[in-house]
C-alpha cells in the first residue's frame, strides 16, 4: 500500500511517524507533498527524495492520499493537484470542516474519508472520530481505519455533520484541557510554588484524576462529590466557578468550535 501525505506539519507528521513506527507501511511506501521544503522537520526514516514540493504523476501512483493542509489551503492545493487525482484514489481528509461534498467536488473523486483526529494522536493516544462517502466499500473502509488507529482510537459515524461536533469536543479539545491546566499553573505559582513545581503538581493532578475516573464506574459529578467535603476548600473554589458561571463558558467555548467548523464548512 502506498501513501502520499499531502501537508507535512503537526498531523502530515504525526501520520508519517505513525505508519512507520507501527510497522503498518514501509517507509518506502510513503511519500509526501508539502508546500516548502522541509529540510528543518523530522523525516521518520523516509528518505529525501520521497519529499516533494510540486505535483506530478509519479507521486499519485498512490493507494491512498492524505489531505493535512490547513483549510483555507485546501482552495490552492485542490487547482494543483485535482488533474492528478484519479477515480481509484481513497482520499482521507483531517481537514477540520471541509465537507464531503466540497472534497469530491474540488478533487473529482469519488472515494473520500473525512476524519476529524486530534493531537494527542502524535504519541499514540489520539481519538479520530471519521465518516466516507458511499463509494468507498466496506473492505476500503477497514484499511483507512487502521491506517487511523496506528495514531490511537477511532470511532466510525454515519452522519457527517456530526464530524463538525467532533471537532469542537476531541478535535479542540486538548486545547481546551491545556487552558485549563495553564490557569491552575499560574494560581500554584500566584501561590508560591516554582514554575516547574506548579507544572508537577498540576500535570500529575490530571493524568491521577483521568485515570481514576476511567478506571472506575462513577461519573465525574460523582467524583467531585468525593473530592468536595461540606464546608471544605473545593467546594469554595467550585462555588467561585459556578458563581462566574464557568461551566455555562465551557459549553459555550465548545459552541462555537462548532458552529466554526460549520462556518469552515460553509466557505466551500
Ligand atoms: N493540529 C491539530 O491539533 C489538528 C489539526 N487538524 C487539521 O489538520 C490540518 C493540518 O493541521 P496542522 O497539521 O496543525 O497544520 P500545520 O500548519 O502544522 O501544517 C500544514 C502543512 O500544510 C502544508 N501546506 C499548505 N498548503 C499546501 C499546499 N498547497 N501543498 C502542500 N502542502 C501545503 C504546509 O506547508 P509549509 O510547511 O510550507 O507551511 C504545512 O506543512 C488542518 O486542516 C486542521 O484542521 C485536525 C485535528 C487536529
Ligand atoms: O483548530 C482547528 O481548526 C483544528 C481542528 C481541530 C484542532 N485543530
Amino acid at each position: 500500500m502506498r501513501i502520499l501525505i499531502i501537508g507535512y506539519g503537526n498531523m502530515g507528521q504525526t501520520y508519517a511517524n505513525s505508519f512507520v513506527s507501527s510497522g503498518f507501511v514501509s517507509s518506502s511506501d510513503i511519500l509526501i507533498l508539502n508546500r516548502s521544503e522541509v529540510d528543518k522537520k523530522n523525516r521518520y526514516s523516509i528518505q529525501k527524495s520521497n519529499f516533494n514540493t510540486k505535483p506530478s504523476i509519479e507521486i499519485f501512483d498512490v493507494d491512498i492520499i492524505i489531505l493535512a493542509v490547513k483549510p483555507q489551503d485546501f482552495e490552492t492545493l485542490s487547482n494543483n493537484i485535482k488533474a492528478f487525482i484519479r477515480k481509484e484514489h481513497i482520499v482521507l481528509s483531517v481537514m477540520a470542516g471541509v465537507t464531503i461534498t466540497s472534497l469530491i467536488k474540488n478533487l473529482n473523486c469519488t472515494k473520500v474519508v473525512r476524519s476529524m483526529p486530534n493531537i494527542p494522536t502524535q504519541i499514540g493516544l489520539g481519538m479520530t472520530v471519521f465518516c466516507a462517502s458511499s463509494d468507498i466499500d466496506r473492505k476500503e473502509l477497514f484499511i483507512v481505519q487502521n491506517l487511523i488507529n496506528t495514531t490511537g482510537k477511532s470511532i466510525y459515524i454515519d452522519k457527517e455533520e456530526m464530524l463538525n461536533a467532533a471537532t469542537a469536543v476531541s478535535g479542540s479539545g486538548p486545547a481546551y484541557v491545556f487552558y485549563f491546566m495553564n490557569a491552575m499553573i499560574e494560581s500554584a505559582i500566584q501561590l508560591g510554588f516554582s514554575k516547574s513545581e506548579a507544572e508537577f503538581l498540576v500535570s500529575q493532578t490530571f493524568i491521577g484524576a483521568v485515570q481514576l475516573q476511567n478506571r472506575s464506574t462513577l461519573s465525574h459529578q460523582e467524583w467531585i462529590n468525593k473530592v468536595a467535603s461540606k464546608g471544605g476548600t473545593t467546594e469554595s473554589a467550585l462555588q467561585v466557578f459556578n458563581a462566574n458561571h464557568v461551566n455555562d463558558d465551557i459549553k459555550k467555548g465548545v459552541e462555537a468550535a462548532n458552529n466554526r467548523a460549520i462556518e469552515l464548512g460553509n466557505k466551500k
